[in-house]
């Protein structure tokens, strides 16, 4: 290998008495180089800083490069980074074959393997001194993005140094790999059980419905087959078992590695996840939530679903339907338009689960094979929503990254796009908006190219987008295209399936064991307001079931103060209600303070950043007050 790379340098005309060549890019062009790799660098530091720990003081460092061999982070001893810099291993030099002759990194990116350089085996004489290691980082399609390399004074050399960088470099592949395919069905599998959760796992993920979408390396190997032809499986026909199979095995009792068949005939263990947009139901979680998903429909007297696409009824319609006439009404409405691309738009307070029906609506869909996309226009900054949703081309404005991004809305193309606080779009962006939903056509940032697109569009808001009309706040025109039908999720203290809820929420956040409330508890629960809804109950009964003792069961005592604190100022509020002319007698300045500011907050669905917007004070004065 080596004598064909010294060909290979020769033919690219250079010599071995060149000097290194100093010409690193600009930190402009090198800011460029890493904001394009901008995944690459930030999976792979953390990896470089595990790496150094181990070699630290031996005359070496960890350098990490992109596809073409420019050095984008290096770490090393002081003593030695000088040295590398007197042969130019300094961030924003390329050290490709064409540049520098034969050494690990540009050898390592020619021949797509790891490679080892040592002393005089390098090209150019000026780097005779060193002893470089370095390993391709490969992405899923099987092409190099980058290279993880150990570079040492020629002296430090050490047999187990290439294990150890080929080890990181799989490992920052792993990352990336679980970083690229969070959604839907993730096996990690093996011949020997006590390899998974190694490096040296095989790790494949597949679309809901079962469709092969990637593999990491190890998978491919252990399959024997290439990302071309892995393209055309599913999880049936890679692992002999489907995705039906796949959720029985998680519903008996004690479910433990999966055993599969490759289509060598080599038998394999797994273990499997599941994650449905922001729900991860991981193994003994299928389990539970494929139980509930039976016995809410159950407790409805409705039929259990069938096995077939259980993937799905984790996050559907169906799942979500626990009693309550008001959601039985709107699912009955929702079912009634599934499939018609009808745009619905869902209003409610704040944690009333208005994404979470939004994603059970999609997954109820005839596009539920394609993406689910949400974003949240009051969590993006004002000036970022509009190339954040149409995207934008190459260059378009200071800041923006080399090669363009693809807007949300194309990311959704084929399958559902999810607008939250769509009350909170500024008003020249509802116009573009608007465009995008009577044309169905996008135009990025900067294009002159309109680009077809085709998402059913699912919007909601916990504002009154009518009175915001009123103000002038949101175009008329735009809330009649989103309103194709209007479902409005009722308060956690409306529902009358409230004890259903909570048992519901216990069993779904229990890992195996039974929890319960105790009827004080419940009785509680069942007076509090919960300005939070769902979001505020979750996290106060994870909180309590901390707490609880052997027999899973809430009391008061394991409630947190706070919340009873809550619960207090909230009867003192009403004890201070019945004023004369609406300031009680016997009311200190602070009752009244924390009255208008409770009321605000009912008022305004509990949303914290509106009430004080209304009030006119900080969210920090809010919190204090309240606590
Ligand atoms: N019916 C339900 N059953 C179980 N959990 C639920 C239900 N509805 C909502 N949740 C949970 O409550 C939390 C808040 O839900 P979600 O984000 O859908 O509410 P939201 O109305 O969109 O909130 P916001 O308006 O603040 O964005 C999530 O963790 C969600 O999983």
């Amino acid at each position: 290998m080596v004598e064909q790379s010294h060909q290979r340098s020769a033919s690219y005309g250079l010599s071995t008495v060149d000097k290194p060549d100093f010409s690193p890019l600009t930190k402009t062009d090198l800011s460029g180089v890493i904001e394009q790799n901008h995944a690459l660098h930030t999976y792979a530091l953390p990896v470089m800083e595990t790496l150094y720990e181990q070699i630290v003081n031996t005359h070496n460092m960890v350098i990490l490069t992109d596809a073409q061999g420019v050095i984008m982070h290096t770490l090393g001893d002081d003593d030695f980074l000088e040295k590398a810099n007197r042969v130019a291993l300094t961030p924003g030099v390329a050290w490709s074959e064409q540049r520098r002759g034969t050494n690990a990194i540009g050898t390592a990116i020619a021949e797509g393997a790891p490679t080892l350089v040592n002393a005089d085996e390098h090209y150019l004489r000026a780097n005779h001194i060193l002893t470089c290691s370095a390993a391709p980082i490969f992405d899923p399609r099987g092409a190099v993005i980058g290279v993880l390399d150990v570079t040492g004074d020629c002296h430090s050399f050490h047999r187990h140094t290439m294990a150890l960088v080929r080890m990181s470099a799989q490992m920052i592949e792993n990352q990336l790999f679980a970083a690229a395919y969070q959604d839907g069905i993730t096996l990690h599998f093996h011949s020997r059980p006590e390899f998974i959760g190694t490096l040296m796992e095989g790790i494949a993920s597949f679309t809901p419905g079962g469709r092969f979408m990637s593999a990491n390396r190890s998978a491919m190997f252990q399959l024997g087959l290439s990302p071309q032809a892995l393209s055309v499986h599913t999880l049936n026909s890679l692992f002999g078992l489907g995705v039906s199979a796949l959720f029985d095995h998680y519903r008996t009792a004690a479910p433990g590695l999966l055993h599969m068949c490759l289509p060598s005939g080599v038998r394999v263990y797994a273990r499997a996840s599941v994650r449905l947009s922001s729900h991860v139901i991981c193994s003994t979680e299928i389990t539970q939530s494929a139980r509930q998903a039976q016995s809410a429909t159950a407790g409805t007297g409705r039929q259990t679903a069938t096995d077939h696409d259980s993937a799905h009824r984790l996050s559907s319609l169906r799942y979500l339907n626990t009693g309550d006439p008001q959601v039985a009404a709107i699912i009955g409405k929702l079912n009634k338009v599934t499939g018609r691309d009808i745009p619905i738009l869902v209003t409610g307070e704040t944690g009333t689960g208005k994404e979470l029906l939004a994603q059970a609506i999609h997954n109820d869909s005839p596009r539920a094979g394609g993406p689910f996309v949400a974003v949240n226009c009051a969590s993006i900054p004002e000036t970022l929503i509009e190339s954040e949703l149409f995207g934008y081309e190459d260059g378009a404005f200071t800041g923006a990254r080399k090669k363009g991004s693809v807007g949300r809305i194309l990311q959704a193309n084929g399958g559902t796009l999810f607008l939250d606080e769509i009350g909170d779009m500024p008003l020249n962006l509802q116009a573009r908006l608007l465009r995008v939903l009577q044309e169905r056509m996008v135009t990025p940032l900067g294009s002159a190219k309109s680009i077809p697109v085709n998402v059913s569009l699912i919007c909601a808001t916990h504002r009154n987008l009518r009175d915001m009309i009123a103000k002038g706040e949101f175009r008329e025109d735009l809330y009649y295209r989103l309103n194709g039908l209007v479902v409005k999720l009722p308060p956690l203290r409306e529902r009358t399936d409230f004890e259903i809820v909570v048992n519901k929420l216990l069993a779904a956040e229990a890992s195996g064991r039974r929890y319960t409330a105790s009827p004080e508890v419940m009785q509680l629960f069942k007076q509090h307001n919960w300005p939070g809804n769902f979001r505020q109950l979750t996290n106060l009964l994870r909180t309590a079931m901390v707490m609880t003792s052997d027999d899973g069961e809430i009391r008061l005592e394991h409630l947190p103060d706070d919340f009873l604190d809550d619960v207090h100022s909230l009867r003192k509020d009403s004890a201070v209600e019945p004023a004369v002319g609406g300031v009680p007698t016997n009311a200190t300045l602070e009752d009244v303070e924390l009255s208008v500011i409770q009321k605000a907050l009912q008022a305004n669905g509990g949303n914290v950043s509106a009430t004080a917007r209304a009030l006119g004070i900080s969210r920090n004065t809010i919190y204090r007050k309240i606590s």
